[in-house]
């Protein structure tokens, strides 16, 4: 290799996958209605990084996970793996699956019952891009396998084993294949709640190990939180928001994103004008609420419309009745509900025909039917445009 093309090749591995202006339809339009399956999805997912595309169901996340592996053709956009471009609707260029230097981890795992374990999981060193011959193969096998903790069962048939060693195994398959990429479509919803967290632990851990660049698809909300470093929000076709979990939770760009991830009391927006402090100042129908905060960065634009968002344990919870004057982003209630939950108080409040959630500390004497005061501090409050 020559040393510019060497130096070309260094610069271009920064992204294992840069995915630019994808779209796809399916001959019949989506139940959603829209004409694209996917419409103009454009994303990177870094080297050894974990990226989780996350959304409810029929949101594209599918759609777009099969046209990175090359198993469906976008009828828009480009694929990038490594710096190489593996798709191109322009050009027509489409590299198959097998060339492509990733694996997938499917939903049912894809282990061949017919097989032993340790064959399932020599599969691709016998079969992938990079083929070996002889005893090489075994050895590597059964070190990958020692490495999921399935190296005593290596002999066992694959049906022998349970859901969630069956999910090792296939990834440890997926590994020995050497990808760039692993692409995982929801490879833990087959287990219960209980495996399912200890193995999204074991996952993110082995991708970590291996310096593997992750593709995840899940419409679980956590799962994606716990898991990722980047998270993708989909919605009917298209990207919601980019960004990471604590972002997505603290800053999210619209309505939808504040709804999907977490809980949020979305208060719709008649009017929307500058404020002070550098705030938006909203009229809503709990009254007038001032926000620190916009779900679109520095750019606001005011019109009718729009959404305060403020999360349940943001919503400052008083005592109120006589004497209790509510102040500037203060509202008077009526406690509807207390559900105890050990830990905190989670309380449904009416102000005028709005139900409020709010997530208090527990030992406050607070029952239903009690008067009390809102208050939605400034800084935890953002005003979203859509
Ligand atoms: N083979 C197909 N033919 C026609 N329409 C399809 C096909 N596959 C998917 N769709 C449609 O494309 C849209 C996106 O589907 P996709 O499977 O990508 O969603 P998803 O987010 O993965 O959903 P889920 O979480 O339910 O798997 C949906 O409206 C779906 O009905």
């Amino acid at each position: 290799m020559t040393e510019s093309k060497g130096k070309v090749m260094a610069r271009e591995a920064k992204n294992s996958i840069t995915i630019s202006g994808l779209r796809k339809s399916y001959e019949q339009p989506s139940k959603a209605g829209s004409a694209y399956a996917i419409d103009d999805i454009s994303f990177e997912v870094p080297q050894g990084q974990f990226v989780t595309l996350l959304g409810p169901s029929g949101c594209g996340k599918t759609t777009t996970l099969r046209c990175v592996a090359g198993l469906e053709q976008a009828s828009e956009g480009r694929i990038e793996m490594g710096g190489e471009v593996m798709f191109d609707a322009r050009t027509k260029q489409h590299v198959r699956p097998e060339d492509r230097p990733i694996a997938m981890v499917p939903q049912s795992y894809g282990i061949w019952p017919h097989m032993r374990v340790i064959d399932n999981a020599a599969f691709p060193l016998r079969h992938g891009r990079n083929r070996r011959k002889g005893p090489e193969v075994r050895q590597r096998a059964l070190e990958m396998l020692e490495q999921v903790g399935l190296a005593a069962m290596a002999d066992r048939w694959a049906t022998q084993l349970s859901g969630g060693q069956q999910q090792r195994l296939a990834l440890a398959r997926a590994l020995l294949g050497d990808p760039q990429v692993l692409l995982l479509d929801e490879p833990l919803s087959n287990l219960d709640a209980k495996l399912r967290a200890k193995l999204r632990q074991e996952l993110r851990s082995f991708q970590e190990r291996f310096g593997v660049a992750a593709l995840y698809v899940t419409h679980d909300q956590s799962e994606a939180l716990a898991l990722s470093d980047t998270v993708i929000v989909m919605n009917q076709g298209r990207i919601e928001q980019i960004d990471r979990p604590e972002r997505l939770y603290d800053h999210p760009r619209s309505s939808f994103v504040a709804d999907f991830i977490g809980s949020a009391n979305l208060f719709p927006v008649r009017d929307a004008s500058s404020g002070p402090g550098g705030g938006v100042l909203t009229k809503t129908d709990i009254g007038p609420v001032l926000c620190a905060r916009t779900g679109q960065g520095e750019e606001v634009r005011y019109h009718d419309g729009g959404f305060v968002c403020v999360r349940p344990e943001d919503v400052g919870v008083r005592t109120g009745g006589t004497g209790a004057t509510p102040g500037d982003n203060e509202f008077a209630g009526v406690v509807e509900s207390a559900e105890y939950l050990g830990d905190r108080l989670e309380l449904v409040i009416r102000t005028g025909d709005v139900a409020v959630t709010a997530s208090t500390r527990a030992g406050q004497n607070l029952r239903p039917g009690g008067e009390v005061v809102i208050r939605l501090d400034p800084a935890s409050t953002s005003y979203l445009a859509s």
